[in-house]
């Protein structure tokens, strides 16, 4: 996997040089390369930002710089003609620009990115990226995704585009010494929940035991009782993750679970009943 970063922090992403990231790249199983935005400038002050149109406070970044590096980093013609209804060819390149008020990036997303040949991340600074960079760029067919990494502000788009490129790499074919640990995730597959609760050695620590059955040697017996943990657990933390389940993949078991949490399991999805 290609993977491009703008920003006007490349120094930034220095840290992907790091740990399994850093192994991954060694290996060859992807290339990330980082790009200073102000190269893209032709002014002596290098700007990449002026102020809003309609007034108002802060900066936003120009369209012009961001087009020049897009342009050839994208391999699109700075003439090329808008066609509203292109769709992106298969194997083009993703954009995407963290944006705080955009939809949120979820494992779903990683998972579809995860199979892409090419992404180029452009970070916002300031009040953000002019919306007609976006816009230009999908009208030229390019798969343009935006994205927000949370229900809170940064000051930049490096630590989002971060996040989003760690859930994204960590799940290419090669990059998780054990597969196996990625199958079985938080958010993970077609009816996801939260993941059971993880022990290790010693049983037995500062007074507080792990639960008996994880030590009981009877899997069947281990498997159920983390399903049912998972269950609780995201009954509690994100029952819109039980809402979504598919009522027809869940056992007799899962089901006698779910309604003792408070679910009518019946239909398509669970329901919560009033308490
Ligand atoms: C200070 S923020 C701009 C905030 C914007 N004025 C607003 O209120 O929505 C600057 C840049 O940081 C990045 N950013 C900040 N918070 C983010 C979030 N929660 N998710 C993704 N990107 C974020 C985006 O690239 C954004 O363009």
């Amino acid at each position: 996997m290609d993977i491009d970063i703008v920003s006007v922090f490349p120094e930034y992403f220095d840290v992907l040089n790091l740990s399994l990231l850093g192994k991954a790249q060694e290996r060859g199983l992807l290339a990330v390369r980082s790009h200073n935005l102000r190269q893209w400038t032709h002014d002596v002050h290098q700007s990449v930002d002026d102020t809003p149109v309609g007034g108002g406070a802060g900066m936003v970044m120009k369209p012009e710089v961001w087009a020049e590096c897009l342009d050839e980093l994208l391999g699109i013609p700075a003439d090329a003609p808008a066609n509203a209804h292109a769709a992106p060819a298969a194997d083009s390149p993703v954009l995407i620009f963290p944006n705080p008020s955009a939809p949120l990036f979820t494992q779903q997303d990683a998972t579809a990115l995860s199979h892409a040949e090419h992404l180029v991340f452009g970070c916002g600074r300031y009040e953000g990226y002019d919306a007609r960079i976006p816009q230009y760029y999908r009208e030229r067919g390019v798969d343009v995704r935006e994205y927000s990494i949370g229900d809170y502000v940064l000051n930049g788009g490096e630590v989002a585009v971060s996040v989003m490129l760690e859930a994204i790499t960590r799940l290419l074919p090669g990059f998780m010494g054990n597969a196996d640990s990625i199958v079985e995730e938080s958010y993970t597959g077609e009816n996801a929940l939260l993941e059971h609760n993880q022990y290790t050695k010693p049983a037995s620590w500062r007074g507080i035991d792990v639960p008996p059955v994880l030590i009981s040697g009877d899997h069947g017996r281990v498997n159920r009782f983390r399903r049912d943990e998972a269950l609780e657990k995201t009954s509690r933390l994100r029952p819109d993750l039980i809402a979504r389940l598919d009522c027809h993949a869940l056992d007799k078991q899962d089901r006698k679970t779910l309604m003792s949490l408070g679910w009518e399991v019946s239909g398509e999805h669970p329901r919560k009943l009033e308490d």
